[in-house]
């Protein structure tokens, strides 16, 4: 059986004398701390299956961000999402967890970098009550070769989190103090937490240095031409960049400076609900010895059974990219030559594929239309909910949109990258009945995603040239190798053009109250999404 952070710390009660902080152990000696603390249990390929508890997605309402007065008030774009905490109580909080960290029998520390760039990388001290949580910051991030930190991690699982006492929402919490240069996460389980606290530090730090950081999957091929595909969670990052015939740079979190594109992480958080070898080879091969399950559900052989979602359908693995056969070492490379903004949209009205000019990119970008899909938040349930989170990552983004978004447009300016959209969501319809009372449609499967994906990064696309359709101002291509080109045109797979443009209508005008917020050039603002 595997247990979580307060029922190891039950079972430790009693045989408390001192505190052990193991410092900097190996990735085996984690593995090995993690199976006999009864932390988690070995797969029959020797990854580590963990179980989170109650929450198996983020907690994107118990993320909280230090508001000291006078300081960084309009650098934060304060939301439901960046919510202010008075120093006062992260300073009592954090003592707290510091005594509460003293009590446990064992903890793990360790100094990582988030940030495969010379100058552009973060060093932090992680403290994690539980040691596969150490070893999922040795998949995903950087063992420094100087041995520094500036910025400090407590993690602490197990902590409870009184809402009376400590002004927070729940039993847990997630808090970021930029000034003190401290994360605290409390009552968090699973790991994303981690990886997503510093990409939002990184994401404040990293404009002010004139670096784009993106919410974004990178590639590159034999010819060392470069690729992005941003997309909010679930999309297809992961899933798509992860191709044998490309060589991978990461899958979730970039920087984009005037030097090209790094990494920011050294490893993958793949999703694995229902994933089969087959069918996505490159992430099936990378969950091995080492990698780890997070809410995976073995079967009576040892195996994982990727189609069991008793616990969650948000099941991940984590593994360094060192799993990847194909890969760009270290995961640094030049300019992009292209971004793919990857929308999920459960309207059925996107192309499957169009292509952006600068303004289109910079309104698609700050828009970030797609769905919320599945349980990567906790408090969503299974379905699809159409959502605009701006940069793609709304909550992992501190700063007001427009900031990113300027950089974006300036970097696109002066670059000869080319930008696309492509709907990895619905054709012909919505999810489920309950949207709007529109026809059922379809998701566009891997494979039809796959060819287009290919035919963009191949150059396939612009060869063949583009067409205006007759119903939304976008622009899609003439032909792509493989798909029916009645496909290429999205009111085709509806059951009757008139329902299609009123689904159509209703998306303009979801995009127009959506964008009301921004203050942008009209070029930008024309942009948008309208009915011809
Ligand atoms: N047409 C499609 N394109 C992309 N993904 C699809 C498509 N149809 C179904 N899917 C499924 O959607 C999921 C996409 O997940 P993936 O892990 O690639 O997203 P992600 O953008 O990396 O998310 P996260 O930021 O949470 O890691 C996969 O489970 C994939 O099988
Ligand atoms: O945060 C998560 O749960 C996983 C992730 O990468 C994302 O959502 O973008
Ligand atoms: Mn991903």
């Amino acid at each position: 059986m595997t247990m979580t952070a307060s029922q190891l710390a039950a079972k430790h009660e009693k045989t408390v004398s001192a505190h052990a902080c193991h410092i900097n152990l190996t990735a085996p000696e984690l593995l090995q701390q993690a199976i006999s603390r009864g932390e988690g249990e070995l797969s029959k390929q020797g990854s580590l299956v963990v179980n989170t508890g109650p929450r198996t997605g983020r907690s994107p309402q118990d993320r909280f961000i230090v508001c000291h007065p006078g300081e960084a008030q309009q650098a934060i774009d304060w939301s439901e999402v960046n919510r202010p905490m008075e120093p006062l109580y992260f300073d009592n909080l954090w003592l707290q967890a510091e005594d509460y960290l003293q009590q446990l029998p064992e903890s793990y520390s360790g100094i990582w970098r988030s940030g495969q760039h010379t100058q552009h990388g973060l060093n932090i001290r992680i403290t994690t009550e539980l040691a596969w949580h150490q070893l999922l910051a040795d998949h995903l991030l950087v063992r420094p070769e100087i041995e520094q930190s500036n910025w400090e991690m407590l993690c602490l699982p197990g902590f409870v989190c009184d809402p009376m006492r400590d002004h927070v929402h729940s039993d847990a919490a997630t808090i970021i103090d930029f000034s003190g240069r401290r994360i605290l996460l409390l009552g968090m389980h699973y790991a994303a937490e981690i990886k997503k606290a510093i990409f939002t530090v990184q994401n404040y730090l990293l404009p002010m240095k004139g670096v784009l950081p993106l919410h974004a999957a990178a590639s590159q091929d034999k010819d060392g031409k470069v690729a992005m595909m941003l997309g909010l969670s679930a999309t297809g990052k992961t899933c798509l960049i992860s191709d044998d015939g490309r060589d991978l740079i990461g899958d979730d979190e970039h920087g984009w400076s005037d030097d090209g594109v790094f990494n920011l992480e050294n490893g993958c958080y793949a999703r694995c609900a229902f994933i089969t070898e087959e069918e996505q080879p490159v992430i099936f091969d990378a969950i091995k010895q080492g990698a780890i399950l997070e809410n995976a559900v073995l079967d009576h052989h040892g195996e994982p059974d990727f189609t069991n979602i008793r616990i969650t359908e948000n099941i991940r693995a984590t593994y360094p990219l060192s799993a990847i056969r194909n890969r760009v070492k270290p995961p640094v490379a030049g300019q992009p030559d292209v971004l793919i903004f990857l929308s999920c949209d459960c309207s059925g009205v996107l192309p499957p594929v169009t292509r952006l000019n600068k303004a289109q990119a910079a309104y698609y970008y700050l828009s970030g239309y797609t769905a919320t899909v599945g349980d990567s938040e906790i408090n969503h349930n299974n379905g699809y909910t159409p959502t605009f989170s701006s940069c793609f990552g709304a909550p992992f983004f501190p700063r007001p949109a427009g900031i990113y978004a300027e950089q974006l447009f300036n970097k696109l300016e002066s670059s000869e990258t080319t930008v696309y959209m492509v709907n990895t969501g619905w054709k012909g319809g919505v999810p489920s009945a309950s949207h709007g009372g529109n026809p059922l449609g379809k998701r566009y499967c891997l494979q039809q995603t796959r060819t287009i994906i290919t035919a963009i990064l191949s150059g396939e696309l612009e060869q063949q040239g583009f067409h205006s359709l007759d119903h939304i101002d976008l622009q899609v291509p003439v032909a792509i190798e493989g798909i029916d080109p009645l496909d290429l045109d999205p009111a085709n797979a509806w059951p009757d053009k008139v329902s299609y443009l009123r689904a159509a209508e209703n998306l303009c005008q979801e995009f127009k109250v959506n964008f009301s917020r921004f203050e942008v050039a009209h070029q930008i603002e024309d942009a948008g999404l309208n009915m011809i």
